[in-house]
């Protein structure tokens, strides 16, 4: 296990701004997908390549290709469909698995609602995204199901991650990789990120409760 938390400028301006509550709804959905394509970027660096040769348009030419597992992409429901075409735009021909995980927001267990999960999952490298890792209830529930249907290769990406969590996943399931945009301070009591972003679910799909 190891947890990867990507310092690259671009990241690091970009969370940046998401973290200003008064940021309106389409640059902070805008800003959760290029942060996805550049934790792509980091989490798929050593993606297994192999030798080919093309048509070029001087004669036959020596590239490469990617070879290997076949990617699924696992969005966590809901909040998780706002890193999905960031992804999708790096790995465009990779299947969906989207999981419904709820957490409760007096007890903060994570229930789950919806489990669509591609076949082979054997065969497959999944791509975890969801923006927020917080106490990890929801994570390791998603974990424990792509394991359960055989799923032995899986990478997360998150936006923000709590150390607290992050100690939580990597004790139940010390395999796994978490690319994450940032490591954050700690949990309030309610379970919330300090300093974090709020409530990703509602900011990405509009559903925040302003206060007046
Ligand atoms: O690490 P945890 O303590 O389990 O919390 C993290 C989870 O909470 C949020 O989802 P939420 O339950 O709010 O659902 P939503 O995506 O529908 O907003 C977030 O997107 C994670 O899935
Ligand atoms: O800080 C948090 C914790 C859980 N879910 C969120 O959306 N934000
Ligand atoms: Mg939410």
């Amino acid at each position: 296990m190891a947890v990867h938390e990507i310092k690259h400028p671009l990241v690091q301006h970009k969370i940046g701004l998401m973290r200003n509550v008064d940021l309106d709804t389409k640059s902070f959905r805008e800003l959760a997908e290029e942060i996805a394509i550049l934790l792509t970027y980091e989490a798929t660096r050593d993606c297994l390549l192999e030798d080919c040769e093309v048509s070029g348009w001087c004669g036959p030419v020596s590239t490469k290709k990617l070879a290997g597992k076949k990617v699924t992409v696992v969005p966590i429901l809901r909040a998780g469909i706002g890193m999905l075409n960031g992804v999708l735009s790096l790995i465009p021909s990779a299947k969906v698995s989207a999981i419904g995980i709820a957490r409760n927001e007096e007890t903060l267990e994570a229930a789950t609602y919806l489990k669509k999960l591609v076949g082979d999952l054997d065969q497959r490298f999944a791509l975890i995204i969801d923006p927020m890792l917080a106490t990890g209830g929801t994570l390791i529930a998603a974990i424990d199901m792509l394991k359960a249907m055989g799923c032995r290769e899986i990478r997360v990406l998150t936006l923000v991650s709590a150390p607290e969590g992050i100690e939580r996943v990597i004790s139940k399931h010390p395999d796994i990789d978490i690319f994450t945009a940032s490591i954050d301070e700690k949990l309030n009591e309610h379970g919330y990120i300090i300093p974090g972003l709020g409530d990703a679910g509602d900011r990405i799909f509009g559903t925040r409760q302003k206060e007046d």
